[in-house]
């Protein structure tokens, strides 16, 4: 099958000497969801950024069959790739329906309105509070509404950084519960940045190991299957076992 992406030797410099990604290749097929897994400061941030163009980065990122590493965030956006960042960027003061509004900014009107209809279809926590300031929905409403907006642009790759960061585990689980619906339900791809092995399993299709801005290992799902078989990627490229958290 031809890839989605195909990511071949990326790296990522800040500045001449930190050096934060080097020389990282991987691919995602369509509808599958790839997950780029590490410790703090393995380079998975860095890596998302340097897709979505937010970072300079050498290397090569063809993206729908055509080289993408020349083009802007904005072209990256227009060709289907959207970047749900780490801490739920939401415009606090604006509310979620315009959070939502912003999204699909390029949209028509119509096609605005059902894309919008279906995020909160998805997401039913935010429907009944479309009028409300996205600052004082909770943690987890929040991370919900930034989905639904990155789902807004009708994206053909999302990436999604961390979505379960400083969410109660029963809300991790309700996000995942809903991204587990996305995927069934649409035919888009996602890579997938964590850093909790257990949830990245109930939705990835194959996991990619980062280590100081390297991949280290892969693993296909099935891999994965047994608690020796976790126990044992934890242990060989993910080290403490703070990771198995639920
Ligand atoms: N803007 C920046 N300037 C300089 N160094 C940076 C910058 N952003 C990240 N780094 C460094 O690059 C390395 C990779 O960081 P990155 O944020 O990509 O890791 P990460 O795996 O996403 O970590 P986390 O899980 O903590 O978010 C780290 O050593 C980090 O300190």
């Amino acid at each position: 099958m031809t890839d989605l992406l195909n990511v071949k030797d990326l790296s990522v410099f800040y500045g001449a000497r930190a050096q934060a990604v080097e020389k990282v290749s991987f691919n995602v097929s369509p509808r599958e969801v790839v997950a780029l897994l590490g410790a703090n400061g393995a380079g998975k941030t860095s890596t998302m950024k340097a897709l979505v163009g937010l970072v300079k980065a050498s290397g090569d990122i063809i993206f729908d069959g055509q080289p993408i590493s020349g083009l802007s965030t904005r072209e990256r956006v227009a060709r289907g790739i959207v970047y749900v960042p780490e801490g739920r960027e939401i415009v606090g003061s604006l509310t979620v329906r315009e959070n939502l509004v912003l999204g699909g900014y390029q949209l028509s009107g119509a096609l605005r309105k059902s894309r919008m209809e279906t995020a909160l279809e998805l997401f039913p926590e935010i429907a009944n509070k479309v009028d409300r300031a996205a600052w004082q929905l909770s943690g987890g409403e929040q991370q919900m509404l930034a989905i639904g907006r990155g789902l807004m642009a009708g994206p053909k790759l999302l990436l999604l950084d961390e979505p379960s960061l400083g969410l109660a585990p029963l809300l991790v689980k309700r996000v995942f519960d809903r991204l587990a619906t996305i995927r069934t339900e649409s035919d888009l791809s996602i890579v997938l940045v964590e850093q909790n092995l257990q949830m990245t399993m109930r939705l990835a299709d194959r996991i990619y190991f980062l280590r100081s801005g390297r991949i280290v290992g892969q693993k296909h799902k099935q891999e994965l299957q047994t608690e020796a078989a976790r126990q044992q990627v934890i242990d060989a490229y993910l080290g403490a076992g703070q990771h198995l958290v639920a």
